[in-house]
């Protein structure tokens, strides 16, 4: 991999089956505009990738390639993911039903019975500690806990890959604070594996464990970056991971001056 390691141990070993994704020199252009280039990264099983960059650098377009909801124009994946779920910035919820009715609406694709999707509702409730909102509308729920009801959907969906776009962005810190300890703990758990876009460092640090550094005009991958704190174990508090997410955010700076951006 093109990549430069600065934490931890890089590894180039062949595939193994504990990579869910393997994607190769990833290419996409948007009116003959190149916007990425030569994109290469393996996600391992129960881990989060993350992808951190400039805005508009082509963080959105790389995670909808995944999802297939764009085509690249070269490259290509190798995926061993049964069922992706999509988490965007804002929770898209059906105003009309209740946060449970929600999460049942999205599973009627799947071929469960109404109870299992109950069930299913109300576990994914309990991971993000919305249990007690079950029967609230989207209007009588804060910010915060709509997106959290947009994380229970995508997990009651029982996905092996979580695609979230700045799933956080529109919460203030404290909150996003919170729903990162979340998802250290809960939503990430089971060997759940998940790529998280960001262009914020202390977020990445929190919940991210290979973090790449995309550049712009077109990004490519400039650096990968290791977290090597067990992610249970991890704390805004942390002086390492302070300081690692310092080290990003110079980066990022960097490459903002770079492309005058
Ligand atoms: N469907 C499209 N058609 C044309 N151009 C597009 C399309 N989608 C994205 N782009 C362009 O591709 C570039 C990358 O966009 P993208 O949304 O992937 O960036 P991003 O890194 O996710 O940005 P941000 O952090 O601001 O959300 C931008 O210049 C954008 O205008």
């Amino acid at each position: 991999m093109p990549t430069a390691l600065k934490n931890g141990r890089q590894t180039d070993s062949p595939a193994t089956p504990a990579h869910v994704l393997e994607v190769e020199g990833l290419g996409k252009s948007f009116a003959g505009k190149p916007v990425l280039e030569g994109i290469d990264f393996r996600l391992m099983q129960g881990k989060v990738g993350c992808f951190l960059g400039p805005s508009g650098c082509g963080k959105s377009t790389l995670l909808r390639i995944v999802a297939g909801l764009e085509k690249p124009d070269g490259g290509r994946i190798l995926s061993r993911i049964r069922r992706h779920a999509f988490i965007f910035q804002e929770p898209r919820l059906l105003p009309w039903l209740s946060a449970e009715d929600n999460i049942v609406f999205a599973l009627r694709g799947q071929n469960l019975s109404e109870a299992e999707r109950r069930r299913r509702a109300r576990e994914a409730l309990r991971t993000v500690r919305l249990e007690a909102f079950r029967a609230q509308f989207p209007f009588e729920l804060s910010g915060g806990q709509r997106q959290r009801v947009a994380i229970a959907r995508a997990l009651a969906t029982e996905p092996d890959l979580l695609l979230m776009d700045e799933p956080l962005a529109s919460l203030d810190f404290p909150l996003r604070l919170a729903l990162l300890e979340e998802m250290a703990t809960g939503v990430f758990a089971d060997g759940r594996s998940a790529l998280y876009v960001t262009h914020d460092t202390r977020e990445a640090v929190l919940v991210c464990d290979d973090i790449y550094l995309l550049g712009y005009g077109p990004a490519r991958i400039l650096a990968r970056y290791e977290v090597p704190v067990p992610r249970e174990k991890r704390s805004a508090e942390d002086p390492f991971l302070y300081a690692m997410s310092n080290e990003l955010t110079r980066e990022l700076k960097a490459i903002a001056e770079r492309y005058g951006l």
